[in-house]
């Protein structure tokens, strides 16, 4: 059974900080051992066959753990998953990545689809009207992982709570960071680094559920 999505830890993952199928699987078993609300599949790369191989193991373990998988920026890659495996599975789209009603009409009323919003509230506007599942803001504090994403300030999850939608925090979250992310209204906190970059993705996951006063999910 899937638990609730909608608040927790949504950890992200990336090819520089696991850069083989035996570290990323890995990683991510360990992470979802621990209970995040999401998981996103985040690989830039242009090698589908890898995309493909790497998305399809990590359906499998996001079914059994209960946590719905997200794809970055690949409608196409979403919609293949979903005809081969038959479970939900969501996409998160940037301003570039594709159209949300295109996403929404390809993968069906429930799957999750997320949208970023940089520091807008007027792309948030938009991206409500189009059948967004989640609202991504950030980036809100210095990050690694997209140093160059712009930034935002922390009042404007406040202003965002008006969509009605989850709303997401993302960039430079630590277990400092997000507790004050939280704090100014982000139901669901986004990390690579702080999961992703750590020894045990397990362990942080669970220590990061503790500093925002979470209940244990698992
Ligand atoms: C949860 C979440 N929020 C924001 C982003 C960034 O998406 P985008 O702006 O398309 O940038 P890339 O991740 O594609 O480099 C995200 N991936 N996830
Ligand atoms: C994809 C993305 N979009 C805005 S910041 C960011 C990277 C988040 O990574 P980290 O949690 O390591 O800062
Ligand atoms: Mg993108």
């Amino acid at each position: 059974m899937t638990a609730d999505w909608t608040r927790g830890i949504y950890a992200i993952t990336d090819a520089t900080l696991l850069p083989d199928d035996e570290r990323l699987f890995a990683a991510c078993e360990r992470a979802l051992s621990a209970g995040p609300a999401l998981l996103q599949y985040r690989d830039k790369s242009a090698d589908a066959v890898k995309r493909w191989r790497q998305a399809a193991v990590l359906a499998g373990y996001c079914h059994d753990a209960g946590v719905p998988l997200i794809i970055n920026d690949d409608i196409a890659l979403a919609m293949r998953l979903k005809v081969r495996f038959g479970t939900t599975i969501g996409v998160h789209l940037g301003q570039q990545d594709g159209a949300l009603d295109t996403a929404r009409e390809a993968l069906g009323p429930s799957a999750i689809i997320g949208a970023t919003c940089h520091a807008r509230l007027d792309l948030a506007e938009r991206a409500t009207a189009d059948g967004a599942s989640y609202l991504a803001f950030g980036r809100f504090f210095a990050s690694h992982t997209k140093p160059e994403a712009p930034p935002a300030p922390l009042t404007l999850l406040g202003d965002a709570a008006r969509f009605g939608l989850p709303r997401v925090a993302i960039g430079g979250l630590d277990v400092h960071t997000m507790r004050l992310a939280r704090e100014a209204g982000a139901e669901l906190l986004a990390t690579v680094h702080a999961v992703f970059g750590a020894d045990d993705p397990a362990v942080a996951v669970r220590g990061l559920q503790a500093s925002l006063g979470d209940a244990a999910r698992k």
